[in-house]
């Protein structure tokens, strides 16, 4: 394991959770989420300048639609969103109710399905969910989860990992393009629980040589992982609370991470003052592109 190159702050956004990063390779843009605010965002980096769509609700999650507007998970459930960020449809209620659930983390397939988990917000009973939407309707993909995370592809898309942040785990499953199908999950890295101060893996992604990327949440690091699950570099977050990570810029190269600042310490935050920001760093091996909800998938 090396010590890799770190972070440095895009953006001093001062989000409440920031989550959700995803870069839109039609308008060399990222947008990204921020669950507590309650804002969809859009960041240009050419000029810095960052644009925030106000919600009715805490958006988990969100992806650029093929024909205009976007998906995105909301507490209430999936919504079809127009472009300018309003609430058009429902597309499907959230399974679990909203007493004590909202959609978390969410990823486009590569055939253009829309996979999102929700959160059990008491953390207690295992209540979250890992669904597929597509044109047939919502599906459970897994259960018995508290934070449903971690979402991303391996290049040829026959491999899904996904994280369940509470319990310091990341599952692998053979993934099916055709059908959108999981099967023979296993275990692709768990970290200790007892070295609290290394983090929980929450949102990740791929990159074109299949290593996971995963930013750990009260960890101040992203972490980088081979195909077979060994930890092969972390890089500094000035962020006690990193949640996930996306590919980005021109040549894919641009890595970024959101982060957290709701519920931090007074002095974490007097100490990491820039907790809430979007942090970027360049990488060798580029990202790869991550395709827009296709409704007809
Ligand atoms: O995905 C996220 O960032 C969640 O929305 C966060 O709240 C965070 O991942 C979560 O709280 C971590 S954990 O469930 O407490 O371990």
């Amino acid at each position: 394991m090396t010590a890799g190159p770190a972070f440095t702050c895009v953006l001093d956004a001062r989000a409440k959770l920031g989550e959700g990063p995803v870069w839109s390779v039609d308008e060399q843009a990222l947008y990204w989420v921020d669950i507590k605010g309650r804002a969809l965002n859009r960041f240009d980096p050419a000029t810095g300048a960052n644009r925030a769509m106000a919600l009715p609700e805490e958006i988990g999650c969100v992806a650029p639609r093929k024909g205009g507007g976007f998906i995105a998970g909301l507490r209430s459930g999936l919504w079809q969103l127009d472009g300018e960020g309003r609430p058009v449809t429902c597309l499907a209620a959230n399974p679990e109710g909203q007493g004590a659930s909202r959609f978390n983390d969410g990823k486009t397939d590569p055939a253009g399905r829309y996979l999102a988990g929700t959160l059990d917000e008491p953390k207690a009973g295992g209540k979250a969910h890992l669904y597929r939407y597509d044109r047939h309707g919502l599906a459970v993909l897994a259960g018995g989860l508290l934070t449903s995370n971690g979402l991303a592809f391996s290049p040829d898309g026959r491999t899904l990992y996904h994280a369940d942040t509470p319990t310091f785990t990341v599952r692998r499953y053979r993934y099916d393009p055709a059908t959108g199908a999981i099967s023979d999950g296993e275990v692709f890295f768990r970290l200790e629980p007892k070295d609290g101060d290394r983090g929980r893996p929450d949102g990740a992604a791929v990159d074109a040589q299949g290593c996971y990327w995963s930013a750990l949440y009260e960890g101040g690091r992203v972490a980088r992982f081979s195909p077979d699950g060994g930890l092969l570099s972390e890089h500094p977050v000035p962020a006690r609370c990193p949640t996930m990570v996306a590919f980005g810029g021109p040549d894919l190269r641009t890595l970024y991470v959101t982060t957290a600042s709701a519920g931090r310490p007074a002095d974490e935050l007097e100490r990491l003052p820039q907790s809430g920001g979007l942090f970027a760093m360049t990488v060798e091996v580029p990202g790869l592109p991550v395709p827009p909800f296709d409704p007809a998938a």
